[in-house]
């Protein structure tokens, strides 16, 4: 097949692991005939340095003229004090929006090799396969009003109903892939956002009898994720409460650079690792590419439709994993490998991997 594919490597490390999921992608286009066309655009503080603007209108543009986005990380903390409003930060949000995806896949997955690499005990953390659902487009990263002087600073939190009901809907449908179980978490006892946000959830829940429901606060749900996180299937939730609690599940899975993310329901996919953009390790090829390789996994089954190529690139990922090897942030027995290596390591890996899937 032919695919257009915009890359967005952003700051920091974003170029790094970028450049480790692109390799993989264009293994599995030479071995398998596919076509790839590439094409590097600016956003972040990149953009911001180069044009003045987070999300250049080029950007945009070219992203809404591909098949799938690739995104790094935006993000450094030299804007911090910019007293431009314009943060790298504002380009990632702007580019959801523009793309109008709204349903943020972040799955975590614990490998059985990584189970004892969590800093929680091995037998809590141990087959933990969860799917966090978080609603992407609106909540409180968007909903105006919103506002800074030098006295208040305003942000709001609301939620329209067919905001909740197409993220519930992608939630449930989720579910039926998996082992058909929704907990949709809020703040319900507090938030008239979120009083609305249980009711549509049970509404949307009547078409899925299929699938069990229940509700837990999000206090609550921080707190079950690190004592009995292997209870959960999917995890349905909003922006804010996602954005965290992503991060929070990704100790489980052996740490926050090994979590991908798809977001889904606009007119062009994105795919992007959990983590940011890492200033700490940028420029020291130390960064663990797997998140974003993973994403790259998670294009080509969401967005080309190669499921079989994706299971081969996430098998080639826990291929290297279950070796002992792995990059410095994880806690496998040889954390030996630079950012490039474990890129090559993979490939290496995904080669047997693409073995009998037809080109
Ligand atoms: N999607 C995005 O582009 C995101 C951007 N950011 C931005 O990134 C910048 C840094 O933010 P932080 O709060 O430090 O979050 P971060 O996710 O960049 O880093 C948090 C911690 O995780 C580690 N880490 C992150 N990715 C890693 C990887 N691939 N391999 C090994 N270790 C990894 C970092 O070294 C750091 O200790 C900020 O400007 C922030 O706004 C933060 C989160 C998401
Ligand atoms: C940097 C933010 C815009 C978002 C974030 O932390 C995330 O989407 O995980
Ligand atoms: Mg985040």
């Amino acid at each position: 097949m032919k695919a257009r594919i915009a890359v967005l490597p952003g700051d920091g490390i974003g170029p790094e692991v970028v450049r480790e999921a692109l390799g993989c992608l264009d293994r599995i286009a030479d071995l398998g005939g596919h076509t790839f066309v590439c094409q590097a655009l600016p956003v972040g503080g990149a953009a911001l340095d180069a044009c003045g603007d987070p999300l250049p209108a080029s950007t945009l543009e070219a992203c809404l003229a591909s098949d799938a986005v690739l995104l790094g990380a935006v993000g450094h903390p030299r804007f911090d004090a910019n007293p431009n409003p314009l943060k790298p930060e504002t380009g990632l949000l702007r580019l959801r929006a523009g793309l109008g995806v709204y349903a943020n896949l972040r799955p975590a997955f614990v490998h059985p090799m990584l189970a004892g690499a969590s800093p929680l005990r091995e037998e809590i953390v141990r087959g933990t396969d969860m799917m966090i659902v978080r609603e992407l487009a609106g909540g409180l990263y968007f909903a105006e009003p919103r506002s800074l002087t030098a006295e208040r600073g305003v942000n709001t939190l609301a939620y329209a109903r067919f905001e909740v009901e197409r993220i519930a809907r992608a939630a449930f449908e989720a579910a039926r892939g998996r082992r058909r179980r929704v907990t949709s978490v809020d703040k319900a006892n507090v938030l008239e956002s979120s009083q609305l946000w249980r009711t549509v959830v049970k509404e949307v829940a009547a078409d899925y009898p299929d699938v069990a429901l229940d509700h837990l606060y999000v206090d609550a749900c921080a707190m079950a994720i690190v004592t009995r996180p292997a209870s959960f299937d999917v995890i349905l939730t909003d922006n804010m409460f996602g954005d965290i609690l992503s991060d929070e599940a990704s100790v489980l899975t052996g740490g926050l650079g090994m979590l991908p993310s798809a977001s889904l329901g606009g007119a062009v996919a994105l795919f992007e690792p959990v983590h940011g953009s890492a200033p700490d390790l940028a420029g020291q090829d130390v960064a663990n590419p797997f998140g974003a390789i993973l994403s790259a996994a998670m294009l080509l089954r969401h967005a080309l439709g190669l499921a079989a190529e994706a299971a081969a690139l996430e098998a080639a990922v826990y291929d290297v994993l279950a070796s002992g090897r792995g990059t410095r942030d994880l806690a496998v027995p040889r954390a030996t490998l630079g950012t490039a290596e474990a890129g090559e390591a993979v490939r290496a890996a995904l080669v047997p991997r693409l073995q009998g899937i037809p080109a």
